[in-house]
Parts: C-alpha cells; sequence; structure tokens
C-alpha cells in the first residue's frame, strides 16, 4: 500500500483508505491486484484501491443480505438517529472530505467542500423522510373487507456511481435506501473511490451496523456483472452516461430488478428578449461553468434570441475572463482539470467540429497553458445547429451560443434533442414563463435560474436522460415496495 500521508495531509489520514469494506471489515482483493488514482491535475497517484472482482462483489452482496433483516426491523428513528450522525460526522470532516475529493476529481476546494454539505444533506433529509414512509387504508367496495396498504424496504440495493459528484451521487442513493432499511452496496467510480471509502469510514464512526454499508472497487464489467446479475439486489440505482445505463438495463432485466437511472443530459439554456441579462449571465456561470463543464446538468446549447444575442455574448465574455484555471487546491482557482485526457480530447472535437461549421472562438478555444487535462473555459458565437455539440453532452467548459427568432423556435430547438434532464430559461414576461415551462422536454426546469440541485427536490430526467427521480419526498419511493393487505371476515 502507498505511503499517502505526505502527499496529502490530512487532519484525520484515517479516512484515506486503500482497502474495500466489506461486511465491516477492511479488505483488499482476492487476487492482490490494485488500481492506482491519479489526481487529475497533477497526475500523480494518489493512492491505490483493490480490483475485486464477481467474487468479492458476491460477498459483499452476501454481507448486505445477511445485514438486511435486523437493519429493516429497526424503528425508522433508530435507523434515523445512526444517519444524522453521519451527516454531523461528514460536516465535522468536511476539510479532510474536500481535500480527499479535490484530489481525486480535481474541482476547486471551495467546490468540493459545496458538495460535502451536498452530499450529507441527502443523509439528513433522508433520516428524517424514513420516519414518513406512511402506508393507505383504501375503502373496499364490499361490506366485510378492508384493504391495507404498506410500504416496506426493497431489499439490498446496488448503486453504481460516477466521478464528477464523488460523494453526493453516492448519499443520493444510499441515504433514502439506508433510511428506507435497505441495505447496500456502493461500488464508485474507479477515478474517485476515495471519497465513497471515506463515507463508509464514517459511517461505521457513526455506528451503522456491519453490512448496512459495503463499499467495493475493482473493474466496472465484472462487479456490474455481478452487482446486475446477482438476484439477491433488488434495486440498482446508476449514475453515468446513457450507453453504459443502456448495458446495465438489459444486465437487469433477467432478475427484473427496479432501477433508477439518471443518465447524460443535453440541457438546452434559452435566453429570451425580456430576459434581464445580468441575471442569465449569471444563471450560465452558474450552470456551465460548475465543476468544468462536467455536470450532466450543465447548460450544454445557450439558445439567445436574436435581439440579445450580441450583448449577451459581450457580457458572458466579460463574465469568462474572470474565471481562474489552475490545481483546485490553490486559493482562487475556480475551474479545476477535466478528469483524464479522453475528456479534453472530446472537448476539443467539439470545438473543431463547430468551426469547421463556421462557428467563431470569443474566449479560450484551447487547451490551457498549463499542459495537462486544463483546458481554457471557452464562448462560441454563431454556432450552427448541425454541430456535434448540439447534439451531444460536451462535459467540458466549453458555452455554445446558437441564434434563435422566435419563442416557438426556441423551444423547438430546446427539445430537439434525445435528452431531457435539465432546461434553463431566462424571461420575465409571466405568460412566456408558463408557456415555455410546459413546453420544455425535460425533468427539470430552471426559469431565471441556473442552479436546480437540492435535497429537497426532485432530481431526473425524461426521454433518454433516465428513469426515477431522486432526492426529495419522491426520491424514497424507489426503496419501497407495495404490499396490500386483503382482509375480509370483518
Ligand atoms: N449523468 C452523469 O452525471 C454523468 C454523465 N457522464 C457522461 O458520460 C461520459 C463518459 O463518462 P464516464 O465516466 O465514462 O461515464 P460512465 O457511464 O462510463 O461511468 C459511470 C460509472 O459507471 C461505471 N461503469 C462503466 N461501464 C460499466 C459497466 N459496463 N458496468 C458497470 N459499471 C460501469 C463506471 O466505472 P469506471 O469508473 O470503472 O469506468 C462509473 O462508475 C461523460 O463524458 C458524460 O458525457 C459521465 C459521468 C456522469
Ligand atoms: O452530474 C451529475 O451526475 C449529477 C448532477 C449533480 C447535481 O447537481 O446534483
Amino acid at each position: 500500500m502507498l505511503d499517502t500521508t505526505a502527499k496529502l495531509p490530512l487532519k484525520d489520514p484515517d479516512l484515506l483508505r486503500q482497502s474495500n469494506c466489506i461486511n465491516g471489515e477492511w479488505v483488499q482483493a482476492d487476487s492482490g491486484k490494485r488500481i492506482a488514482v491519479r489526481n487529475p491535475a497533477t497526475g500523480e497517484v494518489v493512492g491505490e484501491v483493490p480490483a475485486m472482482g464477481r467474487a468479492e462483489t458476491a460477498r459483499a452482496i452476501a454481507a448486505a443480505e445477511a445485514a438486511l433483516p435486523a437493519w429493516r426491523k429497526m424503528l425508522a428513528k433508530e435507523r434515523a438517529a445512526i444517519l444524522r450522525k453521519l451527516h454531523d460526522l461528514m460536516l465535522a470532516n468536511a476539510d479532510d472530505l474536500a481535500a480527499i475529493m479535490t484530489a481525486e476529481q480535481g474541482k476547486p476546494l471551495a467546490e468540493s467542500k459545496g458538495e460535502v454539505a451536498y452530499a450529507a444533506s441527502f443523509i439528513e433529509w433522508f433520516a428524517e423522510e424514513g420516519k414518513r414512509v406512511y402506508g393507505d387504508v383504501i375503502p373496499h367496495n364490499q361490506q366485510g373487507r378492508r384493504v391495507l396498504v404498506l410500504k416496506e424496504p426493497i431489499g439490498v440495493f446496488a448503486a453504481i456511481t460516477p466521478w464528477n459528484f464523488p460523494a453526493a451521487m453516492i448519499t443520493r442513493k444510499a441515504g433514502p435506501g439506508w433510511a428506507a432499511g435497505c441495505t447496500g452496496v456502493i461500488r464508485p467510480a474507479s477515478q474517485t473511490p476515495f471519497s465513497a471509502l471515506a463515507l463508509a469510514v464514517l459511517a461505521e464512526r457513526a455506528g451503522m451496523p456491519k453490512g448496512v454499508c459495503n463499499v467495493i472497487t475493482g473493474p466496472s464489467g465484472e462487479t456490474g456483472a455481478e452487482l446486475t446479475g446477482n438476484p439477491a439486489v433488488r434495486k440498482l440505482s446508476f449514475t453515468g452516461s446513457t450507453e453504459v445505463g443502456r448495458i446495465l438495463l438489459e444486465q437487469c432485466a433477467p432478475t427484473i430488478k427496479k432501477t433508477s437511472m439518471e443518465l447524460g443530459g443535453n440541457a438546452p439554456f434559452l435566453v429570451f428578449d425580456d430576459a434581464d441579462l445580468d441575471a442569465a449571465v449569471q444563471g450560465v456561470m452558474a450552470s456551465k461553468y460548475r465543476n468544468t463543464g462536467q455536470t450532466c446538468v450543465c447548460a450544454n446549447r445557450i439558445l439567445v434570441q436574436e435581439g440579445v444575442y450580441d450583448a449577451f455574448a459581450a457580457k458572458l465574455k466579460d463574465a469568462v475572463s474572470a474565471l481562474k484555471v489552475g490545481n483546485g487546491m490553490e486559493p482562487g482557482v475556480t475551474q479545476g482539470p477535466l478528469i483524464n485526457p479522453d475528456a479534453v480530447k472530446k472537448v476539443e472535437e467539439h470545438i473543431a467540429d463547430a468551426l469547421k461549421r463556421g462557428a467563431l472562438v470569443v474566449a479560450g478555444g484551447e487547451r490551457h497553458e498549463k499542459g495537462g487535462n486544463f483546458f481554457q473555459p471557452t464562448i462560441l458565437t454563431n454556432v450552427p445547429q448541425d454541430a456535434q455539440i448540439f447534439r451531444e453532452e460536451t462535459f467540458g467548459p466549453v458555452a455554445p451560443l446558437f441564434r434563435f427568432k422566435t419563442e416557438e423556435e426556441g423551444i423547438r430547438l430546446a427539445n430537439d434533442s434525445e435528452f431531457g434532464l435539465a432546461a434553463y430559461f431566462y424571461a420575465r414576461d409571466v405568460g412566456r414563463i408558463f408557456r415555455v415551462a410546459e413546453g420544455l422536454e425535460a425533468g427539470i426546469i430552471g426559469i431565471n435560474e441556473g442552479i436546480i440541485s437540492t435535497e429537497v427536490a426532485p432530481f431526473g430526467g425524461v426521454k433518454q436522460s433516465g428513469l426515477g427521480r431522486e432526492g426529495s419526498k419522491y426520491g424514497i419511493d424507489d426503496y419501497l415496495e407495495i404490499k396490500y393487505l386483503a382482509l375480509g371476515g370483518i
């Protein structure tokens, strides 16, 4: 195991674990194989984690299955007390959790701290929601009979999570799962396993019984095949690309698992003639450049009505010039690196394609002089609708500005995508606000608002952006089964 203490000084070095948590034991892969995790800002190895295979994944599932009866039998109030403690521990250790996250993911330290608080908020929220899982009494249509509806934990869940939100995408899944009385196996992205393992350390300290929280790392094919194929897993929750979501859905089909899929987006961001342009610029900055453009709800297509197009582009250019690119550990940095060299190539490809079709570079447009995975915050104008960037999620710091004439055209362009996760628009006319909000095909609509993420709201998409909702009172439903009791002879 690598000595990580010098590279990443933490107040509590025990939070950085290079082993996996199965049934409360901290273990290595049977093969002894390990995966190196690199800091995307420096290329340095942050540490190593076990390369678990199918057998170890099956053991983690068996541990969750064994822990299930006692955990589901506990009072929701008792589970909530443990979850509340976990929430408090996350906040108490926020500096260390943020440092671990920035080291493995690259986002600026302030954003990492924000994510730790966001991640903890799901634990707190669902600790409370778990106490309010009510059933129903349905009035019968015959004398002497009654119908009672119970909601019960679905069983063992699996969570497969991405690298862009190494903590929050876990707690948004495991929080409702644990609160509902389910036990689980968490399989984080290979690029960002340390945040997940640190959460397992804190869950243990919070008093979570052995086997309730298992975290495994390893090749996605093998671990994924077991998590989707094992009949003991009754629920899979995935956040990641639509392409992988499709594969996982297929793999879950033989054992008919309940699935939640939070997949790719291609968010339109409409700026109408009547918008407050300064507010719209702020909204784009918050939505587009958050996490260096690497979120599934980042504005991907900025559609600007022709009357305000030039003024908006000029204001956006000013705002982008204030961004500071660098290692997220450095003070003042607002844009960290992209996750890996492939991500940089994809951004370059989208820009080159747009330029070939007549777009103009207003800001950035190239790799950053710092080299590595750093890229300049970019604005493109006059982007045509046949550009690749119109169809595909860029997942990088590129704001492409498209032009539209009428409200109808704006809505049509916004909906011209197979995806439908988030959509945003800025306008002031109240009639327009309703027409556009109702006309947009997306699960989340930001209206004069660039940040739509909060634990109190249902997060999820329509069309090929996924299935199900996470967060809010609805987020626990996917971890519950409905059972109805038909009572006769009364
Ligand atoms: N909706 C979202 O929030 C996200 C969307 N994306 C989109 O996807 C693109 C590619 O990013 P990428 O990281 O490759 O996303 P992926 O969908 O490939 O990865 C997401 C998670 O799924 C795992 N995974 C990948 N393949 C399998 C498999 N066959 N079985 C089980 N698990 C699997 C990954 O593991 P491992 O890390 O080992 O590969 C990771 O934990 C991005 O550019 C972006 O457009 C990406 C991340 C999040
Ligand atoms: O990009 C994602 O994978 C999820 C978006 C994070 C959020 O805003 O909740």
